[in-house]
């Protein structure tokens, strides 16, 4: 049964959220690759960008507003590889406009892009949740019927608690997890190619025990991806392992 809303223009075959226990760790990046490599695989794709106070996801993208309106509801921006894509951004006069809304607000908003949006036929819909594990998440883990949740974390010393609130939340709603990407794990030299761990020994594996969840990916720091990511192009980004998460999630629907 595809997920419909609430007009019936939906019809999303698969609704998958990443989620991360704190803000600045890369779950938009993670969103931004993941929609992009299922796209490549030839998937019909959106992204819901609910960081509503903090959206990065057009940038990423390099889409702006405004966004044109039909009598099914809104119609998303579509970037250039064909990725339907949703955000607060997309509807304020300029983009560093603040979001000035208590938690409520945000909910309702929330549920607006999923609700009012002429989202049409997806394999996916990617929803880049905003970050922590407190009200406005809460309110979007009952509001969506989730197929899926991929965790993304970074590798500080706080991780193992912060994931594990993420796992508690997803897991009270009988979500499956994906599993866990740790982003920013490390950089890599790029004269001898040694990898260098910065912020110390990565506890990623042992989180992922600890909760028991698959640990998909480390991924590197690395420039280039924050250089495309800052001038619109993340698109161009090819990652081998964001091509093999992009498979298993495909895969993980024929099970
Ligand atoms: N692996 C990486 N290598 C280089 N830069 C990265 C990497 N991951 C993320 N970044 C950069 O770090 C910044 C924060 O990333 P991003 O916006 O994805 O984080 P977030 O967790 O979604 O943040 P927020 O909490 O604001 O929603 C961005 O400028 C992004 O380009």
């Amino acid at each position: 049964m595809p997920h419909e809303n609430d007009n019936k223009t939906a019809k999303i075959k698969k609704m998958i959220a990443i989620m991360s226990g704190k803000g600045g760790v890369g779950k938009s990046t993670v969103s931004a690759l993941l929609a992009t490599h299922l796209k490549r695989l030839g998937y019909t794709v959106g992204l819901l960008d609910g960081d509503i106070k903090g959206p990065s996801i057009p940038r990423m993208f390099g889409v702006s507003g405004p966004l044109e309106k039909d009598a099914h509801g809104l119609i998303p921006a579509i970037s250039p590889a064909g990725i339907k894509i949703m955000s607060m951004n997309l509807l304020l006069e300029h983009e560093d406009d603040p979001v000035i809304w208590r938690g409520p607000v945000v909910s309702g908003v929330l549920k607006q892009f999923w609700n009012d949006v002429n989202w049409g036929e997806l394999d996916y819909l990617l929803i880049d949740f905003p970050p922590g594990t407190g009200d406005v998440q809460l309110t979007a883990m009952q509001s969506f019927v989730l197929d899926g949740v991929i965790m993304v974390t970074s590798p500080q010393s706080l991780v193992q608690m912060i994931v594990g609130k993420g796992v508690n939340l997803t897991n009270k709603f009988s979500v499956p997890i994906f599993g866990l990407i740790e982003n920013m794990s490390y950089v890599k030299c790029p004269d001898c190619g040694k990898e260098i761990f910065i912020f110390g020994e990565s506890k990623a594996k042992t989180t992922a025990e600890k909760y028991d969840i698959d640990l998909l990916a480390q991924l590197p720091i690395d420039p280039e991806l924050s250089k495309l990511s800052d001038n619109g192009k993340i698109e161009r980004f090819e990652s081998k392992t964001f091509k093999e998460i992009a498979h298993l999630i495909a895969t993980k629907d024929c099970q």
